[in-house]
């Protein structure tokens, strides 16, 4: 009965194995590898695994990296399905002009945080709109309504491309990593801080049009690898949810089963 759950994204593939395919299940082996090492899943991550029942991802790299890591898989006797956003799924109305453009991983968090929210607010006659926050290669700011309809959302670069954009398009940017401050008073520092606060102020921003589109203060969940570095700076209430995705992929492979 078990499930693999797999999130490609633009720097790491995250996986998950679970005793079954349904929210709240027991994770049973989880793990990360940069895209550079995903012929190398076989032989050490997945070795001693064992065959999954189901696998079920979402991808936004490029198609070869996706079947490099199906090539993986070739061991066990399951087809990989993976996630193409469509108009409605798992609880939430994709309002994208075009719902299969959107990044099946923004799709997938988005339900994620939809069931979050009907869960914990189950007993309230209202649900409060959700704000999901993605920090990968790429931030994402994702606005859900109060009835699951997702509104749109920001795409900005993440801290590892601001950089290298600056030092790729200056002379004399090429610094070590700083801190966040107020009132940087050196290159490090500024870089540092102009990054996180690009973030974090596109983050407020969101939340304050949320805000004011539905009239009460949204729920912001945050995740992906770059996550904890933002969340100190982000003057909004949040919450840290590290599996959204995954808990995103369970529900919709409830919903199939
Ligand atoms: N072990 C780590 N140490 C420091 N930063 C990390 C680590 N792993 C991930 N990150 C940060 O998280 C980003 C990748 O997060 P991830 O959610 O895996 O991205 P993606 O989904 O785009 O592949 C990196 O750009 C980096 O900033
Ligand atoms: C925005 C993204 C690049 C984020 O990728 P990530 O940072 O997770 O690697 C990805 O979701 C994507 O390629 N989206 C397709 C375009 C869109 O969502 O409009
Ligand atoms: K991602």
């Amino acid at each position: 009965m078990s499930f693999l759950a797999i999130d490609i994204g633009n720097t790491r593939l995250k996986w998950a194995l679970y005793a079954e395919g349904r929210p709240g299940s027991t994770v049973l082996a989880h793990g990360a590898q940069f895209l550079d090492n995903v012929d190398q899943l076989e032989e050490n991550d997945w070795a001693q695994m064992p065959a999954p029942s189901a696998v079920l991802g979402c991808h936004v790299a490029s198609e070869a990296v996706r079947r490099r890591v199906e090539d993986q898989m070739e061991q066990w006797d399951v087809a990989p399905r993976w996630v193409v956003p469509a108009p409605e799924g798992g609880g939430v109305r994709n309002g994208y002009d075009h719902p299969s453009r959107l990044g099946a991983d923004r799709f997938v968090a988005m339900i994620g945080a939809r069931q979050r929210v009907l869960a914990h607010y189950a007993n309230s006659s209202t649900l409060p709109p959700c704000l999901v926050v993605m920090v990968g290669t790429a931030v994402t700011v994702d606005a859900l309504d109060p009835q699951g309809c997702f509104l749109g959302g920001l795409i900005l670069p993440g801290h590892g491309i601001m950089l290298r954009a600056l030092e790729g398009g200056t002379a004399g940017l090429h610094v070590p990593t700083g801190e966040v401050r107020e009132f940087p008073t050196n290159t490090s520092d500024a870089l540092t801080s102009g990054g996180t606060y690009a973030i974090t102020g596109a983050i407020e921003r969101m939340h304050r049009h949320l805000w004011r589109r539905c009239g009460k203060e949204p729920v912001t969940l945050m995740t992906g690898g770059a996550g904890w570095k933002v969340s100190p700076t982000l003057e909004v209430r949040h919450e840290l949810v590290d599996s959204l995705i995954f808990d995103g992929l369970l529900a919709l492979q409830a919903q199939r089963g």
